[in-house]
Protein backbone atom coordinates (compact mmCIF):
# COMPACT_ATOMS: atom_id res chain seq x y z
CA UNK A 1 0.00 0.00 0.00
CA UNK A 2 1.13 3.41 -0.89
CA UNK A 3 0.19 6.07 0.89
CA UNK A 4 0.21 10.22 -0.12
CA UNK A 5 -0.66 12.92 1.69
CA UNK A 6 -0.44 16.19 1.23
CA UNK A 7 2.23 16.59 -1.00
CA UNK A 8 3.81 19.16 -2.49
CA UNK A 9 7.03 20.08 -5.12
CA UNK A 10 8.30 23.77 -6.44
CA UNK A 11 11.16 24.46 -8.65
CA UNK A 12 12.16 28.14 -7.95
CA UNK A 13 8.93 29.78 -8.19
CA UNK A 14 7.13 27.45 -9.97
CA UNK A 15 4.72 25.08 -7.79
CA UNK A 16 4.08 22.24 -9.54
CA UNK A 17 2.20 19.51 -6.95
CA UNK A 18 0.01 21.88 -4.96
CA UNK A 19 -1.30 19.29 -2.07
CA UNK A 20 -2.07 15.85 -3.40
CA UNK A 21 -3.98 13.19 -1.51
CA UNK A 22 -3.84 10.00 -2.68
CA UNK A 23 -3.67 6.37 -1.81
CA UNK A 24 -2.64 2.99 -4.11
CA UNK A 25 -3.34 -0.27 -3.15
CA UNK A 26 -1.70 -3.65 -3.97
CA UNK A 27 -2.63 -5.91 -7.13
CA UNK A 28 -4.46 -2.54 -8.69
CA UNK A 29 -3.52 -0.72 -11.47
CA UNK A 30 -4.26 2.93 -10.72
CA UNK A 31 -3.90 5.63 -13.57
CA UNK A 32 -2.83 9.27 -13.53
CA UNK A 33 -4.15 11.37 -15.87
CA UNK A 34 -4.13 14.84 -17.12
CA UNK A 35 -3.03 17.71 -19.86
CA UNK A 36 0.26 18.33 -20.48
CA UNK A 37 2.67 20.28 -17.66
CA UNK A 38 -0.38 19.01 -14.98
CA UNK A 39 2.33 17.27 -12.71
CA UNK A 40 1.97 13.92 -13.65
CA UNK A 41 5.73 12.98 -14.22
CA UNK A 42 6.66 15.27 -11.46
CA UNK A 43 4.24 12.87 -9.07
CA UNK A 44 6.01 9.70 -10.26
CA UNK A 45 8.69 10.82 -9.79
CA UNK A 46 8.60 11.76 -6.12
CA UNK A 47 6.45 8.69 -5.37
CA UNK A 48 9.81 6.63 -6.54
CA UNK A 49 11.99 9.17 -4.51
CA UNK A 50 13.79 11.12 -7.61
CA UNK A 51 12.30 14.23 -5.98
CA UNK A 52 11.77 15.06 -2.75
CA UNK A 53 9.01 16.82 -1.30
CA UNK A 54 8.42 20.09 -0.11
CA UNK A 55 6.19 19.24 2.30
CA UNK A 56 4.15 15.93 2.78
CA UNK A 57 4.74 12.40 3.64
CA UNK A 58 4.73 9.44 0.85
CA UNK A 59 4.09 6.04 3.33
CA UNK A 60 5.53 2.61 1.65
CA UNK A 61 3.71 -0.05 3.73
CA UNK A 62 2.66 2.50 6.71
CA UNK A 63 6.52 3.68 6.76
CA UNK A 64 7.76 6.93 5.46
CA UNK A 65 11.23 7.48 4.04
CA UNK A 66 12.04 9.44 7.03
CA UNK A 67 11.08 6.55 9.23
CA UNK A 68 13.50 4.08 7.89
CA UNK A 69 16.63 2.77 8.40
CA UNK A 70 19.79 2.96 6.16
CA UNK A 71 18.64 -0.93 5.45
CA UNK A 72 15.31 -0.36 5.16
CA UNK A 73 16.35 2.56 3.01
CA UNK A 74 17.99 -0.17 1.12
CA UNK A 75 15.13 -2.79 0.97
CA UNK A 76 13.14 0.02 -0.86
CA UNK A 77 15.00 0.86 -3.54
CA UNK A 78 14.85 -3.02 -4.34
CA UNK A 79 10.76 -2.41 -3.91
CA UNK A 80 10.60 -0.01 -6.45
CA UNK A 81 9.79 -0.67 -10.22
CA UNK A 82 10.33 1.99 -13.05
CA UNK A 83 8.98 1.90 -16.50
CA UNK A 84 10.54 5.16 -18.35
CA UNK A 85 9.19 6.78 -20.88
CA UNK A 86 10.23 4.97 -24.44
CA UNK A 87 11.63 2.54 -22.56
CA UNK A 88 15.40 3.84 -21.46
CA UNK A 89 16.86 0.68 -22.49
CA UNK A 90 20.78 0.92 -22.42
CA UNK A 91 22.02 0.84 -26.38
CA UNK A 92 25.18 -0.71 -25.37
CA UNK A 93 24.07 -3.68 -23.54
CA UNK A 94 22.11 -6.46 -24.92
CA UNK A 95 18.57 -7.57 -23.35
CA UNK A 96 20.37 -10.12 -20.60
CA UNK A 97 22.15 -7.50 -19.80
CA UNK A 98 19.67 -4.40 -19.56
CA UNK A 99 17.66 -6.66 -17.34
CA UNK A 100 20.71 -8.11 -14.95
CA UNK A 101 21.61 -4.33 -14.41
CA UNK A 102 19.01 -3.78 -11.22
CA UNK A 103 20.33 -7.44 -9.86
CA UNK A 104 23.70 -6.17 -9.94
CA UNK A 105 23.13 -2.74 -9.02
CA UNK A 106 21.06 -3.86 -5.36
CA UNK A 107 21.55 -7.76 -4.54
CA UNK A 108 24.47 -9.90 -4.56
CA UNK A 109 23.07 -12.29 -6.25
CA UNK A 110 25.41 -15.26 -7.65
CA UNK A 111 26.41 -14.63 -11.46
CA UNK A 112 24.00 -17.99 -12.11
CA UNK A 113 21.57 -16.95 -9.85
CA UNK A 114 20.39 -13.43 -11.89
CA UNK A 115 20.58 -15.15 -15.54
CA UNK A 116 18.10 -17.70 -13.92
CA UNK A 117 16.03 -14.66 -12.44
CA UNK A 118 16.47 -12.70 -15.59
CA UNK A 119 15.15 -15.95 -18.00
CA UNK A 120 12.43 -16.48 -15.63
CA UNK A 121 11.27 -12.68 -16.38
CA UNK A 122 12.00 -12.76 -19.97
CA UNK A 123 9.74 -15.62 -20.01
CA UNK A 124 7.11 -13.75 -17.95
CA UNK A 125 7.09 -11.12 -20.87
CA UNK A 126 6.54 -13.36 -23.61
CA UNK A 127 10.46 -12.49 -24.73
CA UNK A 128 12.34 -15.93 -25.61
CA UNK A 129 15.58 -15.90 -27.73
CA UNK A 130 15.93 -12.50 -27.03
CA UNK A 131 18.70 -12.33 -24.29
CA UNK A 132 21.58 -11.43 -26.50
CA UNK A 133 19.97 -9.18 -28.71
CA UNK A 134 20.94 -5.39 -28.47
CA UNK A 135 17.90 -2.75 -28.45
CA UNK A 136 18.36 -1.82 -31.76
CA UNK A 137 16.94 -5.25 -33.47
CA UNK A 138 13.45 -5.44 -31.22
CA UNK A 139 10.55 -3.66 -31.93
CA UNK A 140 9.16 -1.17 -30.37
CA UNK A 141 6.81 -3.83 -28.37
CA UNK A 142 9.47 -5.74 -28.00
CA UNK A 143 11.35 -2.86 -25.70
CA UNK A 144 8.67 -2.29 -23.58
CA UNK A 145 8.54 -5.92 -22.63
CA UNK A 146 12.31 -5.68 -21.48
CA UNK A 147 12.09 -2.36 -19.83
CA UNK A 148 9.07 -3.82 -17.96
CA UNK A 149 11.45 -7.25 -17.08
CA UNK A 150 14.02 -4.83 -16.28
CA UNK A 151 11.70 -2.77 -13.91
CA UNK A 152 10.20 -6.29 -12.12
CA UNK A 153 13.49 -8.26 -11.83
CA UNK A 154 13.82 -7.54 -8.61
CA UNK A 155 10.58 -8.72 -7.59
CA UNK A 156 9.29 -5.37 -6.93
CA UNK A 157 6.43 -4.45 -4.13
CA UNK A 158 5.66 -1.04 -6.61
CA UNK A 159 5.85 -0.12 -10.22
CA UNK A 160 5.52 2.86 -12.09
CA UNK A 161 4.70 3.63 -15.29
CA UNK A 162 5.60 6.70 -17.28
CA UNK A 163 3.79 6.56 -20.67
CA UNK A 164 4.05 3.09 -21.42
CA UNK A 165 2.50 3.28 -24.54
CA UNK A 166 4.28 6.35 -26.06
CA UNK A 167 5.18 5.32 -29.59
CA UNK A 168 2.88 1.79 -30.12
CA UNK A 169 -0.20 1.08 -32.14
CA UNK A 170 -3.23 0.14 -30.73
CA UNK A 171 -3.26 -2.92 -30.67
CA UNK A 172 0.20 -3.14 -28.72
CA UNK A 173 -0.48 -0.77 -27.02
CA UNK A 174 -2.93 -3.23 -25.34
CA UNK A 175 -1.19 -6.12 -24.90
CA UNK A 176 1.48 -3.71 -22.97
CA UNK A 177 -1.43 -2.85 -20.67
CA UNK A 178 -2.71 -6.37 -20.46
CA UNK A 179 0.76 -7.67 -19.54
CA UNK A 180 1.53 -4.63 -16.77
CA UNK A 181 -2.18 -5.67 -15.41
CA UNK A 182 -1.74 -9.54 -15.24
CA UNK A 183 2.28 -8.56 -13.79
CA UNK A 184 0.10 -6.41 -11.08
CA UNK A 185 -2.33 -9.03 -10.44
CA UNK A 186 -0.33 -12.00 -10.03
CA UNK A 187 2.74 -10.42 -8.34
CA UNK A 188 0.12 -7.81 -6.37
CA UNK A 189 1.92 -5.04 -7.20
CA UNK A 190 1.39 -1.66 -6.56
CA UNK A 191 1.36 0.03 -9.82
CA UNK A 192 0.84 3.56 -11.12
CA UNK A 193 0.69 4.50 -14.42
CA UNK A 194 1.38 7.93 -15.87
CA UNK A 195 -0.78 7.85 -19.76
CA UNK A 196 -2.64 10.00 -22.34
CA UNK A 197 -3.85 6.78 -23.83
CA UNK A 198 -8.14 6.85 -23.76
CA UNK A 199 -7.68 3.19 -24.60
CA UNK A 200 -5.79 2.64 -21.27
CA UNK A 201 -8.17 4.82 -19.72
CA UNK A 202 -11.07 2.64 -20.75
CA UNK A 203 -9.61 -0.85 -20.48
CA UNK A 204 -7.71 -0.38 -17.23
CA UNK A 205 -9.72 2.01 -15.09
CA UNK A 206 -9.79 0.59 -12.00
CA UNK A 207 -8.82 3.89 -10.36
CA UNK A 208 -7.48 6.85 -12.39
CA UNK A 209 -6.59 9.85 -10.45
CA UNK A 210 -7.08 13.41 -12.93
CA UNK A 211 -4.40 16.05 -12.48
CA UNK A 212 -5.14 19.23 -13.03
CA UNK A 213 -2.55 22.39 -12.47
CA UNK A 214 -0.49 20.27 -9.64
CA UNK A 215 -3.77 19.20 -7.76
CA UNK A 216 -6.42 16.11 -8.04
CA UNK A 217 -9.07 17.63 -9.56
CA UNK A 218 -11.33 14.39 -9.73
CA UNK A 219 -10.92 10.12 -8.47
CA UNK A 220 -12.84 7.85 -10.22
CA UNK A 221 -13.65 4.43 -12.33
CA UNK A 222 -13.65 4.60 -16.25
CA UNK A 223 -17.30 3.24 -15.61
CA UNK A 224 -17.73 6.70 -13.14
CA UNK A 225 -15.88 8.52 -15.71
CA UNK A 226 -18.65 8.19 -18.72
CA UNK A 227 -20.92 9.95 -15.86
CA UNK A 228 -19.31 12.79 -14.46
CA UNK A 229 -20.28 16.26 -14.46
CA UNK A 230 -16.49 17.79 -13.70
CA UNK A 231 -15.70 20.05 -16.52
CA UNK A 232 -12.09 19.57 -16.37
CA UNK A 233 -12.60 16.01 -16.78
CA UNK A 234 -15.31 16.29 -19.85
CA UNK A 235 -13.37 18.52 -21.56
CA UNK A 236 -10.27 16.83 -21.12
CA UNK A 237 -12.01 13.25 -21.80
CA UNK A 238 -13.74 13.93 -24.51
CA UNK A 239 -11.85 16.53 -26.23
CA UNK A 240 -12.35 13.92 -29.86
CA UNK A 241 -15.40 13.43 -31.79
CA UNK A 242 -15.36 9.59 -31.36
CA UNK A 243 -15.57 9.89 -27.51
CA UNK A 244 -17.92 12.52 -27.04
CA UNK A 245 -20.28 9.96 -29.01
CA UNK A 246 -18.97 6.82 -27.33
CA UNK A 247 -20.19 9.09 -24.11
CA UNK A 248 -23.53 10.08 -25.59
CA UNK A 249 -24.21 6.60 -26.19
CA UNK A 250 -23.30 5.78 -22.81
CA UNK A 251 -25.79 7.86 -20.84
CA UNK A 252 -28.72 7.29 -23.44
CA UNK A 253 -28.59 3.32 -22.12
N1 LIG B 1 13.32 19.40 -12.87
C1 LIG B 1 12.47 20.40 -13.13
N2 LIG B 1 12.83 21.69 -12.93
C2 LIG B 1 11.99 22.72 -13.18
N3 LIG B 1 10.72 22.55 -13.61
C3 LIG B 1 10.28 21.30 -13.81
C4 LIG B 1 11.14 20.16 -13.59
N4 LIG B 1 10.44 19.04 -13.88
C5 LIG B 1 9.21 19.47 -14.27
N5 LIG B 1 9.12 20.81 -14.23
C6 LIG B 1 7.93 21.60 -14.58
O1 LIG B 1 6.83 21.05 -13.89
C7 LIG B 1 5.64 21.15 -14.68
C8 LIG B 1 4.97 19.79 -14.75
O2 LIG B 1 5.80 18.92 -15.50
P1 LIG B 1 5.48 17.38 -15.71
O3 LIG B 1 6.58 16.83 -16.56
O4 LIG B 1 5.21 16.73 -14.43
O5 LIG B 1 4.12 17.45 -16.56
P2 LIG B 1 3.30 16.25 -17.17
O6 LIG B 1 1.92 16.37 -16.65
O7 LIG B 1 4.00 14.96 -16.94
O8 LIG B 1 3.34 16.62 -18.72
P3 LIG B 1 3.42 15.65 -20.00
O9 LIG B 1 2.09 15.00 -20.08
O10 LIG B 1 3.66 16.61 -21.12
O11 LIG B 1 4.56 14.69 -19.80
C9 LIG B 1 6.07 21.70 -16.04
O12 LIG B 1 5.76 23.07 -16.09
C10 LIG B 1 7.57 21.49 -16.06
O13 LIG B 1 8.21 22.49 -16.81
Amino acid sequence: MLEVKGIYKSFGEASVLKGIDATFEPGKTSLIIGQSGSGKTVFLKTLLGLHIPDKGTISYDGQTTESMTIEEKRQLKQDLGMVFQGSALFDSLTVEENVMFPLKMFTNQSKSEMLDRVDFVLKRVNLKDSNHKFPAELSGGMQKRVAIARAIVTNPKYLFCDEPNSGLDPRTSIVIDNLIQEITDEYQITTVINTHDMNSVMEIGEKIIFLKDGLKEWEGTSNDIFKTDNEAVVSFVYSSNLFKKVRKVYLEE
